[in-house]
């Protein structure tokens, strides 16, 4: 992969998780740039991982060849209006902001940016990512393969050809964790009334969670359904488990959970 010079601007939860997970697959830690408003935050990226960072927005881009904009949705106006000395022309731009369109981006940079819509996890961290990717026709393929093999450094990726696909791509993978955890949250609870100790509790979660994932993985041929009905005996414990999700509604309940989180994407559209 080419190691071209990347400026993250904003080094807060997401871009920490992207840059841990490109350090760990080998990128030269001389070719990453965190800033942060906060000093106290690029300080830690500069003990933590021992990359370039600093708090000046400006000067970081300058020097970098690809710049990824990774500050709240909220922020990222005031960012690019302050950014105005940089020459966008030579530089890949890859945003990785929920519910900021590509144009919009180029409106508030005021001048048309080569941009890459990127929706990444924070599983990065760990290099087990999953990152949606989108690019405007004008883009070129080798700046769309950089930008495709910078998040494949952490993790799996999938393009989507329209606009509107990383809002599906958030519900679907970018929000996605946090429904893990609550869910795991909820079983560690109740784990915990059934008489276990904390720690022990949340074992028996982590470990039941991370093999059933590493299952699923394992299986690509075998349907979600099929390793479902492989655990569920008939009159048996987990059939009583499942009756309860099922009147319950669950997957209508995830259904409308991931409907919720397109809408509020598009919604933010029209906010920023
Ligand atoms: N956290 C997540 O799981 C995911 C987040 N995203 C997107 O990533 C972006 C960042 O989210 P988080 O990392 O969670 O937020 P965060 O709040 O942890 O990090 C944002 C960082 O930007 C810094 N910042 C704000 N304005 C700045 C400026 N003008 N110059 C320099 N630094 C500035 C803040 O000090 C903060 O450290 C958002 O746009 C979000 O939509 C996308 C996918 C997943
Ligand atoms: O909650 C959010 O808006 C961001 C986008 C996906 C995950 N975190």
């Amino acid at each position: 992969m080419e190691q071209r010079t990347v400026a993250f601007i904003g080094a807060g939860n997401m871009a920490r998780s992207i840059i841990a997970g490109l350090l760990e697959s080998g990128y030269p830690a001389q070719k990453l740039i965190a800033v942060d408003r906060s000093p106290e935050v690029s300080a830690k990226h500069r003990e933590t991982y021992g990359i370039i960072a600093n708090e000046d927005a400006v000067a970081s881009a300058k020097q970098a060849d690809v710049v990824v904009l990774a500050v709240k949705p909220q922020d990222m106006e005031t960012l690019l209006q302050n950014m105005e000395g940089v020459d966008w022309s030579s530089k890949l731009v890859i945003s990785i902001a929920a519910g900021i369109s590509s144009a919009r981006l180029s409106e508030m940079a005021g001048s048309q940016l080569k941009l890459v819509r990127v929706m990444p996890n924070t599983p990065s961290l760990v290099s087990e990512g999953m990152s949606g990717l989108y690019a405007p026709d004008f883009v070129s393929d080798v700046d769309k393969l950089f930008a495709g093999q910078l998040m494949k450094a952490v993790g799996e990726i999938c393009w989507v050809s329209e606009e509107s696909g990383i809002n599906a791509v958030i519900a679907a993978a970018g929000s996605a964790p946090a429904y893990f955890f609550l869910f795991m949250e909820a079983m560690q609870a109740e784990a915990e009334r059934q008489g276990f100790d904390k720690e022990t509790a949340r074992l028996l979660v982590q470990q039941s969670a991370l093999g059933a994932a590493k299952m699923v993985v394992a299986n690509p041929d075998i349907e979600l359904a099929t390793l479902r009905e492989q655990v569920t005996s008939k009159g048996g414990t987990t059939a009583e488990a499942l009756n309860v999700f099922n009147n319950k509604q669950l997957t209508e309940t995830v259904s409308e959970a991931m409907q919720a989180a397109v809408r509020r994407a598009e919604e933010m559209e029209s906010l920023f």
